[in-house]
């Protein structure tokens, strides 16, 4: 790895140097180019110079000429250019540059017709001057470049310049022509640095070599070949700049050519590439020392990094090896601690625990599971094959031998399926164990073993629980609906069956009066009562409060239920001994028969129920079967029902009065208001057949206060000394709003709270006494009066007319029917009338139909009477007719 790093480095070292020497190349060919090119630039400008200051010397003599008149025709020509004059003027002016050698004049034809050199010409011609043959052949041509050539006089190298010579009328009269002498130019270019091999070549026009420095002798005067053209040097913006091998020298040059202004000439300046590389070459070659160098360095540091890392590896290698094979001694301590804490974990396991090997040999077991098994030491060694540990288990009578090959047969079944499995056994003495069966992942098995005895009884109890009425442990609703299903199921099959619906009478008074645990007492002296009546294949069930429920099983005719049913309410109605106190009750039972009262759990518990509502209605402690008009009835009470719950927003309903009289006066003392319902269909209701409705649909409470105010609002009519009597209902007693209603409706009337008596039955105060008592009181304290009505129909107890602030007590007319023909009503209602008269509450006997009840309730020092003898309730209406007639009545009878 270290190694291919170390030469992609390298290689990438010297393409950077490679770059870099490249770069540094093409600098120092620019630099050389942009030096040539100015010095191409200045020496045309120079060269430039030069030949127009030998055309302004040219245009000085040819105006000195014009101006002496020799070039005025011709004639005046010929006759004056070759004067003294003329000679002297010339050499005059070539004196001020040395570079011209001499000044000529020739004629057309070439002859010589003076010159600044010496005076007179001899006759000399040169007829082949080529600026003569130029001008001549081109009439336009003003000035002209010839040679170079060598000088016969000095053997020099030397060009001319020469200038055409016209008369005034245009006459070609011949040419001024100056000798250049090359060497003028030379020294200036010698002057010149050009640089280590450096040149500079003048041109003419058509590539001739004028001149060159340092000069190449066999050259000038030649065409040099393949030299571009000066227009191609113009178009191409003036300068050229080339590297090319010299024509001249043959030399690789870096040359640059610039056109000559205005003269047709051009100029080039060149080095030898060798010399503008030198330095450049040698710095190529430190670069190239160095690079080897550091290629070197690169590569001897990559070989000692790759020796020093192949040694380290080999060292980490080493250590490595060591610390796997310190590793695997740990690995197979730790294995071993494992091992040791497994062992220890399985003997501490609370569930027994044993695994045996693919060919089911034992490979370890606990000390829970020989616990559990009796098995000896030896029996849970390891190696000791299943079928010995079976044995040892029968000998242990932990298990018979049949056990044993069932769980022999199981597991090595299990074992071959390799499946996991669990189940339950029952060992001899009792306990139940859960096991569970696991295949090992080598081919073995493992079983673990839980004594669940105890967990199991818990679940048992659970379900018992949920089963069973935690009082009386019958079976609860939900059993029984289990029951019920079963055994409407088998009376399919044809074996009928009785459901019997049971409701104790009174055990709710005597739960109130005498507390819930004497309750709970006779609910559990009933259910014993229940089961010691029934058969064993029946079922007796308690479906919640004091209802109970019993499916008698086998019930071929009605005649079965009925015997049991009368034993049943015999049996409830024997008097019981709670805690001292003895009760007595009754139970009302509503009977189903099963086929003919219905097919399904819900039909025939409605059949039931319909059937108990009839045992109640009845007078209770009784039995009653389901019949079909039940159901209609059942029906008609619902129709009722709805009817009631329209009746108080319809106005149906209507306050009868009855007056209630003073014993000694006969004078009406007050009324009490009775209620009606004029039902649109029925006609005029009494209130026992609605008042139990509203009472068990909560309406009361509603009607109450209609009640309430209407009896006030008519009292309000009646005179003030009048009272009215309003029934409160026990619901109505007990709702929230019942002071308020009482409030509301002596405020909306305006009767004074006095006026207004408030009749509670005994009942109430079976209720919750307390809360009764304070309501009670807070009755008082508004200043209405109260009275206990229908005493001694209900569970009555005395106590009560002292603990309670009631004003009278209303006798009930059972006792009065009797007054006369049984000796206790008799002493029963003169017990009451004293009692009242000892607390001083008055006494109010009700039912009164005959004068004989009359006079003995008089004889007794009852003080006031309520019955048909005086009036039956009536209509409002008729209040005011109604008193009239019992005053006339009172004065007869009180005067009679
Ligand atoms: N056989 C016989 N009966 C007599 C005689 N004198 C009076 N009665 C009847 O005895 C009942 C007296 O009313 P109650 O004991 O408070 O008994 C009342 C009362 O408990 C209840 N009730 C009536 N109106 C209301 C009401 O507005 N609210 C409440 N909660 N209950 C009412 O309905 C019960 C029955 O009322 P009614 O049918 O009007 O029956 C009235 C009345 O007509 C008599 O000499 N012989």
């Amino acid at each position: 790895m270290l190694l291919p790093v170390a030469l992609l480095l390298a290689l990438g070292v010297a393409l950077t140097a490679y770059l870099w020497l490249a770069h540094q190349r093409d600098r120092a060919v620019a630099e050389a180019t942009r030096e040539l090119r100015n010095l191409s630039v200045t020496l045309a400008s120079h060269t430039a110079n030069s030949f127009s200051n030998h055309t302004i010397l040219q245009d000085g003599i040819i105006k000195w000429l014009a101006s002496e008149g020799v070039l005025a025709s011709p004639a005046f020509f010929a006759e004056r250019i070759s004067s003294y004059d003329v000679h002297r003027e010339l050499r005059a002016r070539v004196a001020a540059m040395p570079q011209i050698a001499i000044l000529s004049i020739l004629d057309p034809e070439g002859a010589l017709l003076t010159r600044s050199f010496a005076w007179p010409v001899q006759g000399e011609r040169f007829p082949e001057a080529v600026a003569l043959k130029m001008m001549r052949s081109d009439p336009s041509l003003q000035t002209f470049i010839s040679g170079p050539s060598k000088s016969p006089a000095t053997g020099l190298w030397i060009f001319y310049v020469s200038t055409r010579l016209q008369a005034a009328d245009g006459t070609f009269l011949g040419i001024l022509s100056a000798s250049v002498k090359h060497r003028a130019f030379e020294e200036f270019y010698e002057n010149i640095e050009l640089g280590e091999g450096g040149a500079v070549a003048l041109f003419k026009e058509d590539g001739t070599l004028i001149l060159r420095h340092p000069r190449i002798e066999a050259a000038i005067g030649k065409v040099v070949p393949n030299l571009p053209p000066i227009s191609g040097l113009l178009g191409a913006g003036g300068i050229r700049v080339s590297m090319d091998r010299s024509p001249l020298d043959q030399q690789q040059r870096l040359i640059a050519r610039s056109p000559v202004p205005a003269f047709p000439m051009s100029i080039s300046v060149s080095r030898q590439m060798d010399a503008v590389l030198a330095e450049w070459r040698a710095q190529r070659g430190t670069a190239l020392a160095v690079l080897a160098l550091l290629e070197s360095v690169l590569l001897a540091a990559a070989v000692l990094a790759w020796r020093h890392l192949r040694q380290r590896a080999l060292v980490a290698a080493a250590v490595a090896a060591r610390q796997a094979a310190e590793a695997e001694v740990a690995l197979a301590e730790e294995r071993r601690q494992k091992q040791a804490q497994v062992a220890a974990a399985v003997d501490s396991m609370m569930q027994g625990f044993c695994m045996f090997t693919a060919d089911h040999r034992l490979v370890v077991a606990n000390q829970r599971f020989a616990e559990m098994f009796g098995l000896p030491p030896e029996g849970v060694a390891p190696g000791v094959p299943f079928e010995a540990m079976l044995d040892h288990a029968i000998g242990a009578g932990r298990m018979t031998r049949a056990d044993a090959e069932t769980t022999r047969a199981r597991n090595l079944d299990l074992h071959a399926a390799g499946e996991a499995s669990s189940m339950f056994r029952e060992l001899p003495d009792g306990r139940s164990i859960s096991e569970c069966f696991t295949p090992t992942a080598d081919g073995g098995w493992l079983v673990t073993f839980e004594d669940v005895t105890e967990r199991r009884a818990a679940e048992a109890r659970i379900v018992h629980l949920a089963h069973h009425d935690a009082l009386t442990d019958l079976p609860n609703r939900t059993l029984f609906r289990i029951k019920l299903d079963e055994a409407i199921a088998r009376a399919r099959r044809g074996h009928g069956f009785a459901l019997l619906y049971l409701d104790l009478d009174r055990f709710k008074e005597v739960n109130d009066t005498l507390g819930h645990p004497v309750g709970d007492l006779l609910l559990r002296q009933v259910t014993e009562r229940l089961q010691a009546a029934v058969r064993d294949t029946d079922t007796v069930a308690r479906l919640g409060g004091d209802e109970f429920a019993i499916i008698q099983d086998g019930v071929r005719t009605p005649q079965d239920a009925t015997v049991l049913g009368q034993r049943l309410v015999e049996s409830v109605a024997a008097p019981y001994e709670l805690e001292g106190h003895h009760v007595v009750i009754g139970t009302s039972i509503g009977i189903a028969i099963v086929p003919p009262d219905g097919a399904t759990a819900e039909q025939l518990m409605k059949s039931a129920d319909m059937a108990l509502y009839r045992a109640k209605g009845d007078g209770r402690s009784c039995f009653r079967f389901f019949e079909p008009e039940m159901d209609v009835r059942m029906q008609l009470r619902r129709g009722l029902e709805t009817d009631l719950r329209q009746a108080l927003a319809a106005a149906e309903f209507e306050l009868f009065y009855q007056p209630i009289l003073d014993v000694g006066s006969r004078a009406v003392t007050s009324f009490e208001a009775l209620l009606r319902w004029r039902h649109p269909e029925r006609g005029l209701m009494p209130p026992d057949r609605f008042i139990p409705l509203a009472e068990e649909t909560g309406l009361i409470v509603p009607i109450g206060e209609w009640v309430l105010r209407a009896a006030c609002a008519e009292a309000m009519r009646w005179p003030a000394h009048l009272h009215v009597a309003v029934n409160l209902s026990p619901t109505q007693f007990a709702s929230r709003g019942l002071l308020e209603a009482i409030t509301g409706a002596l405020a909306a009337s305006g009767l004074a709270p006095h006026r207004l008596e408030l009749e509670i039955t005994e009942t109430v105060m079976l209720k919750d006494s307390e809360a009764t008592l304070s309501t009670l009181h807070r009755l008082k304290a508004i200043g209405v009066r109260i009275a206990m009505d229908d005493f001694g129909t209900g569970y009555s107890s005395l106590s009560y007319l002292q603990r309670f602030p009631f004003d009278k007590v209303k006798i009930d007319r059972s006792f009065i029917r009797n007054l006369g023909q049984t000796r206790e009503s008799g002493a029963i209602v003169g017990a009451v009338v004293d009692l009242c008269a000892g607390l001083g509450k008055g006494a109010t006997a009700e039912g009164v139909e005959t004068p004989e009840q009359l006079e003995e309730l008089a004889a007794k020092g009852c003080r006031e009477v309520q019955g048909f003898l005086f009036s039956r309730p009536c209509p409002a209406a008729e209040v005011a007719g109604l008193l009239d007639r019992l005053r006339s009545w009172a004065g007869q009878t009180v005067t009679g």
